[in-house]
């Protein structure tokens, strides 16, 4: 199992329990305050990590694209953030106790966030999965790496994941993800997860959800996922870009404790019996009981004997042994038997 360590000295692996990403995305409608305020929620929520995207006209879209694109242009005008409002988020988020992380949609960006906002990693979104330059660029920064993998084949993971090796970066996390807003269950394909880590076993495998609801995260932690990401907003009611799928702080609250309880369940495939699960069979389980009352030197035969609670004497798995043995002393109906009441030879035969 893998295990990757963020920059923050923060340990990242499966199984492990999961490194939760609130997605802010536009859900602050360029607003600091409501920003601030989803910081202060995610934090008292649970999550460790706020992520926001650093886009902009420039670096997203071509000018003559974007010219022509009203929505591309009402969205960029409406929730973009700057450098500036990045980078006092992120001290706000780092006053808070709250890993401050965001989606850079250019090679400057990356650097800004990794030296101004002190990213503890650099995400990868699902829609650069083939921009291969862009991703060994990235890969050259040096910082941990995580990759979206929506909308992406196994083929091009595979080659998204050579391109970042290529750059000597081996901090990497991928992430399962479904590019679909919100995605319906029967897209989610969730195994995939298992599939990726079976697939590239050297990278720690996490998931980005876009699903509405607690359970499929809480599932996904089931299948080992290092890392969860998920939509966060204040106000799921407000019509926003894809503010309307995500997760109010109450229930990202809910959650992470699914996520959390999840994960401390899992355990290893290897069957280790508590102290507590111990002392439970001592009371639950069964043992040989005398039927009846026995004179010493009895004979034991299968008609002296049942199997009745507690389950601290002989078990019934031991039946084989005790029949033909001989009793050392008088006992009465209804005696647990224990090793120390039977004559340690084998009685002679008649
Ligand atoms: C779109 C993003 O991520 P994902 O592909 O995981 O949804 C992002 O981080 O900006």
């Amino acid at each position: 199992m893998s295990v990757i360590t963020l920059g923050n000295g923060r340990q990242v692996g499966d199984y492990l329990k999961p490194y939760v990403v609130a997605e802010l995305n536009t859900s602050h409608f360029g607003d600091l305050g409501i920003a601030r305020a989803m910081i202060d929620e995610a934090k008292a929520a649970g999550c460790d990590c706020v992520k926001f995207q650093s886009w902009s006209a420039e670096t997203l879209y071509c000018d003559s694209y974007y010219q022509a694109n009203a929505i591309a242009k009402r969205i960029v005008k409406k929730f973009a953030l700057d450098g500036a409002q990045l980078k006092e988020l992120a001290e706000y988020a780092a006053a808070q106790g709250i890993d401050f992380a965001s989606t850079p949609y250019s090679i400057q960006e990356a650097e800004f966030l990794l030296s101004e906002c002190k990213a503890p990693f650099i995400k990868i979104a699902s829609m650069e999965l083939n921009n291969l330059p862009y991703l060994e660029q990235l890969g050259r920064l040096g910082a941990p790496l995580v990759l979206s993998t929506g909308m992406g084949s196994f083929e091009e993971i595979r080659e998204a994941v050579r391109a970042i090796e290529a750059s000597g970066n081996r901090q990497l996390i991928i992430l399962h993800c479904t590019s679909i807003y919100p995605s319906p269950p029967q897209l989610i394909r969730l195994q995939n997860i298992a599939g990726l880590r079976s697939e590239f076993p050297a990278f720690p495998i996490g998931y980005s959800d876009h699903s509405q609801g607690i359970e499929i995260p809480a599932a996904a932690v089931a299948l080992g996922a290092c890392l969860i990401e998920k939509h966060f907003t204040l106000d799921s009611s407000r019509i926003g870009m894809d503010n309307q799928m995500a997760t109010e702080p109450e229930e990202m609250r809910a959650m992470i404790r699914a996520c959390h309880r999840v994960q401390e369940a899992m355990g290893g495939a290897g069957r280790v019996l508590s102290e507590e699960e111990r002392a439970q069979a001592l009371k639950m389980r069964r043992s040989i009981v005398t039927r009846r009352a026995l004179p010493a030197g009895h004979v034991l035969t299968e008609a002296d004997l049942d199997a009745k609670r507690p389950g601290d004497g002989i078990a019934p798995s031991q039946l084989a042994v005790v029949l033909g043995r001989m009793l050392k002393q008088d006992l009465g109906a209804e005696t647990v038997l224990t090793w120390a009441l039977l004559a340690d030879h084998e009685p002679a035969s008649t």
